[in-house]
């Protein structure tokens, strides 16, 4: 039984379809050609707001607007945060299983906390997490590791494991001295080995499994 806190964007939901969107559409309204999935894929991991400032940056923008702009992008995302947004295949069995084996889940990612508690409830799986910590939660964002540590004072928590799919995930739980487990699946950049990990898995039904052997291990 132990504290079990995940990232989102790429862990439990492949969002990168309705972020694009989002991000497209303000182009478009500033008369900019959209840019592809992959290009947005490797925008992701850092919050919305450097996003915005990175799809700026590729396309020519002024950041005198990046202010301007982010608001703008929130809005159309905002709008639509579950058109094309599917949870990974296995996540709700697994968010199952881990509570029914009396784990206590939370949720700590980038993403700004109102359209992460709305993809949440929209897709039916906010009953599973007691916390929930977005990008603009607290002063500091990932990879600090006090949005993941914040988490763990408020549910009362000695040990946890945090899952996630990046880089930024990986260095967060390093910082809290978390133990993490990542998903190969999502929205990393380098290769697996570059990414420091005590448990990884490409299958959400591997999870649980994953889950009490490193509790037990410590
Ligand atoms: O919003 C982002 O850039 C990343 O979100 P995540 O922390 O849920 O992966
Ligand atoms: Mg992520």
């Amino acid at each position: 039984m132990g504290l079990v806190v995940f990232d989102l964007d790429g862990t439990l939901i492949d969002s990168a379809p309705d972020i694009q969107a989002a991000a497209n559409r303000m182009l478009d309204e500033q008369g900019i050609d959209p840019l592809d999935l992959p290009t947005i894929i490797s925008f992701i991991g850092n919050g919305l707001p450097k996003l915005v400032e990175r799809v700026m940056q590729r396309v020519g923008l002024d950041m005198a607007r990046h202010t301007e702009l982010t608001a703008i992008t929130l809005a159309h995302y905002n709008a639509a945060t579950t058109e094309l947004t599917r949870p990974y295949s296995g996540v709700e069995a697994a968010l199952q299983d881990l509570q029914a084996a009396g784990h206590v889940l939370a949720l700590c990612t980038n993403k700004p906390e109102a359209p992460a508690r709305a993809i949440l409830r929209d897709l039916r799986i906010e009953q599973y997490f007691n916390a929930v910590v977005g990008g603009d939660t607290l002063d500091v964002k990932k990879p600090d590791p006090e949005p993941l540590l914040y988490i763990l004072r408020h549910l009362g928590a000695a040990q946890a494991i945090y899952v996630g799919d990046s880089e930024v995930d990986a260095e967060t739980a390093q910082r809290a001295d978390v133990r993490f487990a990542l998903f190969t699946e999502g929205y990393r950049k380098t290769p697996v080995d570059m990414i420091p990990h005590q448990d990884r898995f490409s299958d959400f039904a591997a999870l649980p499994g994953i889950v009490a052997a490193g509790f037990k291990e410590g």
